[in-house]
């Protein structure tokens, strides 16, 4: 049973979303290109947000010839790969704090594959780390068809990192699909929960908006979902769309298919009216709910 815990510090903050274009075969070219944007972003912001599988196209074929080690926050490390190394070395030099998008990332000792996302402080530091927990297999016929589980090994964590905006709970596209996570991350004291994502034309129109206001009604958080720009060459079709939802369930900055930047003031004092506007916290029956996790 969940029992609400204490917030961590919170203060208000400028997020950004890059919904980066251009991505193609060529690893370095996109890190470039990323970097070059997150420099951008860093004038505006205080927390940069990157999509899912943002070194690589996206695809059951790519994740293990993209995949890097990808180190555990706090532990000491050698040599950083090459997606990781330019994540925490722009972190430090624009002096921003980033939410890396994903990447496939290769298990040591194992040879295992997840789809990883990692979070840097403003001094390069990787402070956090989430493995997307549900893999993205779903089968439309006629229309889309996708097994992550082909090549990639599901997480088994829930991720909240501690910043110095506020906790803030972290998901990769899919997971948002499962209200579980985003409830046990507000019941901790998040104040938002960032999704990079890569949704489809598919299910794109029909889901991706709902998904995130439905999240962020239901816990009275922002939630941010974070997409590549759409490419009709590419095999997979990006539904783009970056968004950011506030607390009441509101859109309150988006995008269309395009590449672009979307920018957000997340206001910890609205967040706060809201929640006692509207006391969900304390009128919660945790008395009845035991059934939820069965
Ligand atoms: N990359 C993903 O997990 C895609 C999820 C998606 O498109 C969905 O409809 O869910």
């Amino acid at each position: 049973m969940f029992k609400p815990s204490p917030s961590s510090l919170m203060r208000n903050f400028k997020l950004s979303l890059i919904q980066l274009g251009g991505t193609t075969p060529d690893k370095t070219k996109n890190l470039d290109r990323a970097r070059k944007l997150i420099l951008e972003a860093s004038t505006k912001s205080d927390l940069v947000v990157l999509p899912e599988c943002f070194n690589s196209p996206y695809g059951v074929k790519y994740f293990e010839k993209y995949a890097e080690n990808i180190p555990t926050p706090g532990k000491p490390t050698g040599e950083l790969s090459e997606s990781i190394k330019m994540l925490s070395d722009v972190a430090k030099q624009a002096k921003v704090h980033i939410i890396g998008g994903s990447i496939p990332e290769r298990e040591e000792g194992t040879g295992r594959i997840f789809n990883t996302l990692t979070v840097y402080d403003n001094e390069g530091n990787l402070i956090g780390k989430h493995r997307k927990l549900h893999l993205f297999d779903i089968d439309i016929p006629g229309k889309i068809s996708f097994k992550e589980s082909e090549t990639l090994t599901a997480g088994s964590d829930i991720t909240i990192v501690d910043s110095p905006f506020g906790k803030i709970g972290l998901g990769i596209c899919y997971d948002v699909r499962f209200p579980e996570m985003a409830m046990i991350a507000a019941r901790k004291g998040c104040i938002a929960m960032i999704y990079p994502g890569a949704f489809n034309t598919t299910t794109g129109p029909l889901h991706w908006e709902l998904l995130q206001r439905a999240r962020a009604v239901d816990n009275q958080f922002y939630v941010a979902m974070c997409s590549p720009a759409r490419d009709e060459t590419a095999e997979y079709h990006a539904w783009g769309h970056s968004t950011v939802v506030n607390p009441s369930g509101q859109v309150i900055a988006t995008t269309d298919e395009q590449e672009s930047i979307v920018y957000a003031d997340i206001d910890v004092e609205q967040l706060q009216q809201i929640r006692s506007g509207i006391p969900l916290s304390s009128q919660r029956r945790y008395d009845v709910y035991a059934d939820v996790s069965k």
